[in-house]
């Protein structure tokens, strides 16, 4: 069963009139991961962000977006709130981006948490603080009363992790999680992906530039350039023969880079 399916999407930006992603369409099976990778701009992000339609206002875009055959480009705004979150997740680049920098970072957990659930403080404040130390964050509550200045970019993407955690969504987006971070966290943040799929079963579209990271994690990739997909296939098919001179390109000087991550996802610290 196609968990997503995504066809003929198109996003331009309204202001210029210039067109930013031409018509690209894929699907994300239940249970796998899609990694969509591709050079800076090629519109990684943008794909991600018109899943959930969560656009600037001068972003618009058209095609099909079927999550588990319901058309959410038909659904309200308020329907759509009720998606985001607990039936499709996303991470984004930047933890920091996620939390209000004028509260603690509790209270965003808090106020997402009640969004899509009846719980009361208590029973929340449990829920996350075991999701919290299944990631690795030690004194949850304390962590929860920091402002996210206070925090590393690595324990502002495991707190986002564990957030996902709690609210168990369908379909995790994750868009380049680890770019922020220095090898170590990524080294980390990357584990914490890897068991958050084994442990929820979810299915996951992952963006990143690191293939040694994709090849971790992913089951099938989509190759953009400029706008548009330009070779999509199982990891094994794109990795070891890849048909696209652009996907060619990559492999062969993306593999290079990511031999320094592969040492250390392989125990070579
Ligand atoms: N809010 C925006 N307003 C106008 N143009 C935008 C906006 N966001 C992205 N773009 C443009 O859309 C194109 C695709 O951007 P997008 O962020 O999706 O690329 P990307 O592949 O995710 O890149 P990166 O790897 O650097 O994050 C770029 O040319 C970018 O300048």
């Amino acid at each position: 069963m196609n968990m997503l399916e995504v066809n003929h999407l198109k996003v331009w930006d309204a202001s210029e009139g210039r067109e930013i992603i031409r018509n690209i369409s894929f699907q994300l099976k239940q249970g796998t991961c899609l990694a969509i990778v591709g050079e800076s701009g090629s519109g990684k992000s943008l794909t991600c962000r018109s899943i959930i339609r969560l656009h600037r206002p001068w972003i618009r875009q058209s095609g099909e977006i079927l999550y588990k055959g319901e058309h959410l480009e038909h659904l309200s705004d308020k329907a759509m709130r009720k998606i985001r979150g607990k039936h499709i997740g996303m991470i984004m680049q930047h933890g920091m981006g996620a939390f209000d920098p004028s509260s603690v970072v509790g209270v965003h957990v808090q106020e997402t948490l009640r969004t899509h659930y009846d719980w009361s403080k208590s029973i929340a404040e449990a829920n996350m603080k075991k999701a919290m130390e299944s990631v690795m964050l030690e004194q949850p509550m304390e962590i929860l009363n920091k402002y996210p200045h206070q925090l590393s970019g690595g324990m502002l993407q495991r707190l986002m992790i564990a957030l996902t955690l709690v609210l168990e969504p369908d379909i995790i987006i994750a868009d380049e999680p680890t770019t922020a971070l220095d090898t170590i966290s990524q080294f980390e943040v990357v584990e914490q992906f890897i068991r958050l799929r084994e442990r929820m079963g979810a299915s996951m579209i992952f963006v990143s530039h690191d293939l040694g990271v994709v090849k971790k994690i992913a089951d099938e990739v989509a190759v953009m350039k400029n706008g548009i997909i330009v070779e999509t296939g199982s990891v094994e098919e794109v990795f070891t023969a890849p048909r696209h001179p652009y996907t060619q390109y990559l492999v062969s000087t993306r593999l290079e880079l990511s031999h320094h991550f592969n040492a250390l996802m392989n125990g070579g610290m």
